[in-house]
């Protein structure tokens, strides 16, 4: 298990550019297994959790050229359905979250998928329900096979059909769409989620041939075509890394630069930040913000403490929330965060309690936070990254703090951020990364 080792309280400085959206990458690679005919990918993350997806396509036989880094071309015209149904399949597809949307494209496309119990972060229950009943409206058949913990779909010809979601699952709106284009009829999904990642799902798939309508919205309506064929797409910029660099500038009082970062794809993101008081400035497409001694988080209109929560799309996503926690410790003022989406997420505020933190853990989901205002700082400890925002906002603290810290299990971290390390170095961190 490799760990980080920083050294803390030095301010950082200089531009930064964000990686592609691992959460996008995951769909838009799956989505590949719907055509015969070449897709090229450019803005791919070089990330954990992507290259295992990108391994699994090349073992199920989807040929794969890499003309560099971030760009590849995948041609899935030989592909290996049984592949699905592998030890081999169910132990690295059970390594991530993303393998499960390989279900929508392979049923639609070879009339049965498996799913493997996912991986993914522990943060929670983490039910699959609305991708099963979804592919079961399309007329699927499932079995669980309890012995191997794995979902069995199959259908010779799907067919279009009304759904509403009982939740917006954004893993599942992708699913289905994917198994829905190459459906028979019309297919009609309300309460789907409309993340920019499955805006972008859609955007690619209609320039593949689909015939999506409502892009953006929590209705869309899918006209089934016989066949996709090859695109380019590009990869947004990944919300969640610049949510994260926002943070880090304010908590270490860093005058930092995050370039190309996709502004007006962030939705309520930038305004969550600036009710915790902190400045910046949108320039073009790049997001500045100053060294900041000081930020005051808001009160509500009456006066009341802050909230923030988590919400669907186009609301607060959980993914930064616990960013904002760890950036409100150093904030004046106080702030009640609200984990509603994931009842496991908030248990790394011991690790920041004893850092020297003021945080009131009120259950699972709920955390207080009073800011220490810089009247003293966070002292580096040794700890361990439970899950990959959580370590990520583990390494923000660390980084502010005095003295030395130890990041353990850091492969959490680097399933979604790209070469941090090195990255975080270039901007004047002291960060070492020590393989054991
Ligand atoms: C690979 C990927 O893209 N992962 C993201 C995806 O996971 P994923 O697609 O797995 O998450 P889902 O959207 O399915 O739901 C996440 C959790 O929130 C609960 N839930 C969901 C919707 C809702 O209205 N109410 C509610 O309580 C679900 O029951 C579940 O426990 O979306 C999550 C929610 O944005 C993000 O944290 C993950 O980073
Ligand atoms: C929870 C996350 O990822 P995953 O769904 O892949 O576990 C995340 O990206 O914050």
């Amino acid at each position: 298990m490799s760990s980080f080792e920083v050294r803390g309280g030095k301010q950082l400085k200089g531009e930064i550019v964000p990686q592609g959206a691992k959460n996008e990458a995951l769909q838009i690679l799956s989505a590949v297994l719907l055509t015969a005919e070449p897709v090229t990918i450019a803005n791919i993350p070089d990330i954990l959790d992507v290259n295992l997806l990108i391994e699994l396509l090349d073992e199920i036989g989807v040929k794969i050229s890499r003309s560099n880094r971030h760009t590849c071309t995948f041609q899935a015209d030989q592909i290996d359905a049984d592949y699905l149904a592998s030890d081999e399949f169910r132990k690295k597809g059970g390594r991530l979250r993303g393998s499960v949307m390989l279900a929508g494209p392979m049923l639609a496309r070879f009339g049965k998928a498996y799913i493997p119990k996912p991986g993914g972060d522990k943060i929670g229950r983490r039910r699959l329900d609305t991708h099963i009943i979804g592919f079961e409206k399309l007329g699927a058949r499932f079995e669980y096979d309890e012995l191997h913990s794995c979902f069995k779909l199959s259908s010779p010809r799907l067919r279009g059909a009304y759904m509403l979601l009982d939740e917006p699952s954004v893993t599942g709106t992708a699913n289905i769409i994917m198994a829905a284009v190459l459906a028979e009829g019309i297919t009609t999904i309300y309460n789907a989620a409309c993340e920019p990642y499955v805006q972008q799902l859609c955007q690619m798939l209609n320039r593949m041939g689909a015939r999506i309508r409502g892009i953006g919205s929590n209705l869309l309506t899918i006209e089934g075509v016989s066949k996709l064929g090859g695109t380019t797409h590009r990869m947004l910029p990944d919300m969640i890394e610049i949510g994260s660099f926002i943070g880090l500038a304010a908590m270490t009082q860093s005058e930092i630069t995050i370039k190309n970062a996709g502004v007006e794809h962030l939705g309520v993101i930038p305004e969550k930040f600036q009710q915790l008081g902190i400045q910046f400035q949108i320039k073009g497409d790049d997001i500045y913000i100053p060294s900041q001694d000081v930020y005051e988080i808001q009160t509500f209109m009456d006066g009341g403490i802050l909230t923030i929560y988590d919400h669907p799309w186009p609301g607060f996503t959980p993914d930064l929330l616990s960013i904002v926690l760890v950036v409100a410790t150093q904030a004046r003022g106080s702030v009640l965060i609200h984990q509603k989406m994931f009842e496991s997420r908030l248990f790394f505020t011991d690790k920041l309690i004893d850092m020297g933190a003021q945080i009131i853990l009120c259950d699972p989901h709920r955390a207080t936070v009073i800011g220490l205002g810089r009247k003293q700082n966070l002292r580096g400890i040794t700890m361990t990254s439970p899950d990959i925002r959580a370590g990520q906002a583990l390494l923000i603290a660390a980084l502010s703090a005095e003295g030395k810290s130890i990041i353990q299990n850091i492969e959490q971290i680097d399933r979604g951020y790209q070469y941090i390390d090195e990255r975080l170095r270039s901007l004047g961190a002291d960060i070492k990364r020590v393989v054991s």
